[in-house]
């Protein structure tokens, strides 16, 4: 019988490099299962292929660049044979997005408030204005940001980077997608926003169920959110495991490398520290 809890299923995904004399292989054989409310840190070196990872699951990549194959199933739908319009009602309905840089995620001419209220009623077009006004406010003010109705008529340019985070979490709160791809949301932010975002992550996971796709450089931030770890290198899975599991016994050689490579600094007095909040 079909695991309904399964959310996300990636299987055998493959991504060549087109237009060249031969194909430059990206990814290979990526194989990725996520299930509701868990969280899946997506580890490796910079250009070991976890953005890449991403945006094929989002339907993102140019098919005249690259060449994908295999299969990527959302609640068991295949994405991959979607038409453009439909996987853009699932990006942002089904699959929220949290980047590094949330600039980029908000257009800098319209207040905070609009953009808010705007993306809850093209999700759910029979909220009045004032609904949509009056479920942002709540969200905001439930993701502990001062002043909601005030934050509602600011820019983005007048919040910082960790407020606008904690903004487009707020927005996965009321959108309640299946799947949250979280790519480095933390990176540039400093320790306290950091365990802001982190603590906010969890609550989406536990009290909506979303399950998150979590990219970090960041061993620290992996060990503090995820319940299991896939260890990227070269487009490769080279080690998939429980969070506990990796960080106590990794069993390739690589993961090896990157766990010695962290900062003394960057697991103590923290491990698991959000989860227990
Ligand atoms: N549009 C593209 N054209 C050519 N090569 C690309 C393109 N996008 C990604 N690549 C290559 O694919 C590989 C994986 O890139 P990807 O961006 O997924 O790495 P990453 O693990 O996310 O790195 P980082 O942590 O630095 O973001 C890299 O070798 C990169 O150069």
């Amino acid at each position: 019988m079909e695991n309904t809890d399964k959310v996300l299923e990636v299987q055998n995904l493959q991504i060549d490099l087109k237009n060249r004399e031969q194909p430059l292989r990206l990814l290979e054989h990526i194989n990725l299962t996520l299930e509701k409310g868990r969280i899946l840190g997506l580890v490796g070196e910079s250009g070991s292929g976890k953005s890449l990872t991403c945006n094929a699951i989002l339907q993102l990549l140019n098919p005249r660049q690259m060449a994908v194959s295999g299969s990527i199933r959302l609640h068991g739908r295949e994405l991959t044979s979607l038409p453009d319009k439909e996987m853009r009602r699932i990006r942002g309905r089904e699959i929220g997005c949290i980047m590094q840089n949330p600039m980029n995620a908000f257009t800098p001419v319209y207040t905070i408030g609009s953009q808010f209220m705007e993306t809850l009623r093209t999700h759910n077009p029979s909220l009045s204005k004032a609904q949509s006004r009056e479920q942002a406010i709540r969200a905001l003010a439930d993701m502990n940001l001062p002043e909601p109705a005030r934050l509602m008529k600011c820019y983005p340019f007048q919040l910082s980077g960790g407020m606008l985070q904690r903004v487009m979490i707020a927005v996965s709160m009321c959108l309640r997608p299946a799947l949250v791809i979280a790519d480095e949301p933390t990176t540039a932010l400093d320790v306290v926003n950091q365990l802001r975002v982190l603590r906010e992550l969890h609550r989406l996971r536990t009290e909506c169920g979303t399950a998150i796709l979590l990219i970090s450089h960041d061993l620290g931030v992996i060990s503090q959110l995820a319940d299991e770890v896939a260890v990227m290198q070269k487009g490769k899975i080279v080690e998939q495991a429980e969070v506990h599991q990796l960080f106590d016994r990794p069993a390739h050689e690589y993961t090896r490398t990157l766990l010695n490579a962290r900062p003394l600094t960057a697991l103590s007095g923290s491990k698991h520290a959000v989860k227990q909040q």
